[in-house]
């Protein structure tokens, strides 16, 4: 039966998410609560520019006083589209304290301060959901909490950030330049306010926080997921990616180790085989891998980013909220009761590849076999490609078959088995300090094999 006094909803943030949220509330109206139970208000619209004008808003409702919204006292619902740390922390923190539910796609907040919030939020029997948050419109947060809650998750591996996926798909299709394809981005809404979030990874690190923290039930913070950006991933690396079969992507992966006692979560960018489903993941696009126990492997794949697919996820939690106000329940809280010890990079087992630039003469080969051997990481195929003396242009490779002139430079590709994170940069060091390394062109994990 239809409740008729209606749910409250204050909506913070009216920018790229809160204004699409705010048109669906309006237009799904009747859908909305026909699916909760009773009808959705929104109570209020926390800005910062009241003067801009915002279609299908009433601007009656719109304030710059988040802060007295919140406190207000007969908000049922508070969805937090703001992002950054502050003010959203605090005013999530008052939410639950003036007896409000809250709804964020705020994944910075969620890797930085999850604990606390949740926390908060069970202080007061409120809910905290946060679907959003990770790979947008993708059901995934709920799949990981509520789904495999009663399997084992192994392994998270994929595509969580649509700004470099678009970047990067956009350099390796139509050989872009890399500030290009970022101004497209941003002018999309793919795009972090301040897009070095996107590029140097902390985004993509924030949602494995958040996806490791969940899958393995342990509290995985920021600060606990090694981070490379995509910013110095150069056309040569998809020229050498492509000789191997492969492409580039930013991934986001999380492990259990092999004894299952420890994780680690880690953001970089990987060679991954044209082959891999991930590889095929254009755009902005996000694509998610969950390796478990008894189900194997699940593929969740969707818009990662955008005002509209990430409203999508914003009004599903909406209403998985009221419904909860409408029951007197809550859903699930954080878990992380299994607290595994969160591992270093060093830890993480993987292949390599690694671009170097040698000098061009007998016993080079043997010197750099022996540095890989002698850190335990064992070499798969090596490649050499000659340059002529005087010129910085790469010559055909006929080793031994009287190709390469001696005296020049050739840049050497080795291509590692399964090594530790840890031996393989103890190997990187060692070959720096040869005289006939000239320098080390690039490193690039190999994921997805
Ligand atoms: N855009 C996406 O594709 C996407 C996808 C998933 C998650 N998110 C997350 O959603 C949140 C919002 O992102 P967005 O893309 O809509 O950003 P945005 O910059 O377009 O919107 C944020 C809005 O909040 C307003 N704001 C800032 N401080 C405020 C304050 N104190 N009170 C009221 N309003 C204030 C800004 O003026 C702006 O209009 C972020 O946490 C972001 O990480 C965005
Ligand atoms: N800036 C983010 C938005 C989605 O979280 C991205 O590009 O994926
Ligand atoms: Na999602």
């Amino acid at each position: 039966m239809m409740r008729t006094r209606p749910l409250k909803v204050a909506l913070l943030g009216c920018g790229v998410v809160g204004s699409e949220v705010a048109r669906i509330m309006t237009t799904h109206a009747d859908d909305l609560a026909a699916r909760i139970g009773a009808p959705v208000e929104l109570a209020g619209v926390a800005v910062r520019r009241p003067a801009k004008v915002r279609e299908g808003i009433d601007p009656s409702l719109v304030t710059t006083d988040a802060t007295a919204l919140v406190k207000r006292g007969d908000i049922d619902v508070v969805v937090e589209v703001i992002g950054g740390i502050e003010p959203a922390r605090s005013l999530i923190t008052a939410a639950f304290e003036h007896g409000a539910s809250v709804v964020s796609a705020n994944k910075a907040l969620l890797a930085q301060d999850g604990a606390a919030l949740h926390a908060a939020a069970e202080e007061h029997g409120r809910d905290l959901y946060y679907e959003a948050a990770v790979a947008g419109a993708i059901p995934l947060i709920r799949p990981l909490r509520e789904s495999l809650a009663g399997d084992k998750v192994n392994r998270v591996l994929g595509i969580v950030n649509g700004t470099t996926n678009f970047i990067l798909d956009k350099m390796d299709s139509t050989g872009a330049g890399y500030q290009e394809a970022l101004d497209e981005a941003t002018a999309l809404g793919y795009a972090e306010a301040d897009p070095t979030a996107d590029v140097e990874g902390f985004d993509a690190a924030a949602k494995a926080a958040i996806l490791a923290g969940i899958a393995f039930h342990t509290r995985v913070r920021l600060d606990d997921v090694h981070r490379e950006g995509m910013t110095e991933v150069t056309a040569a690396d998809f020229r050498s990616a492509k000789e191997m079969g492969c492409t580039i992507k930013l991934l986001a992966i999380c492990e259990r180790s092999a004894d299952g006692t420890a994780v680690t979560a880690r953001v970089h960018p990987a060679m991954i085989p044209l082959s891999h489903p991930l590889a095929s993941v254009r755009g902005a696009y996000n694509a998610v891998f969950v390796e478990s126990d008894a189900a194997g492997q699940l593929m969740f794949y969707g818009p990662g980013a955008g005002g509209s697919p990430t409203a999508s996820a914003v009004l599903g939690d909406l209403v998985a909220v009221c419904r909860n106000r409408l029951n007197g329940a809550t859903g699930p809280g954080e878990s992380a009761y299994a607290d595994l010890t969160v591992s270093p990079m060093g830890e993480v087992v993987t292949r390599y590849h690694i671009s170097l630039d040698v000098a061009d003469k007998p016993g080079v080969l043997a010197q750099v076999a022996t540095v890989f051997a002698e850190h335990g990481v064992s070499i798969d195929t090596v490649r050499q490609q000659s340059r002529n003396p005087g010129s910085g242009d790469a010559v055909a490779i006929e080793q031994g078959g009287g190709g390469p002139r001696e005296g020049g430079e050739a840049s050497l590709v080795v291509v590692t088995h399964r090594a530790f994170d840890a031996s393989l940069s103890g190997t990187v060091e060692a070959l720096r300090k040869l005289d006939t390394v000239r320098g080390v062109a690039s490193i690039m994990r190999v994921e997805g094999e």
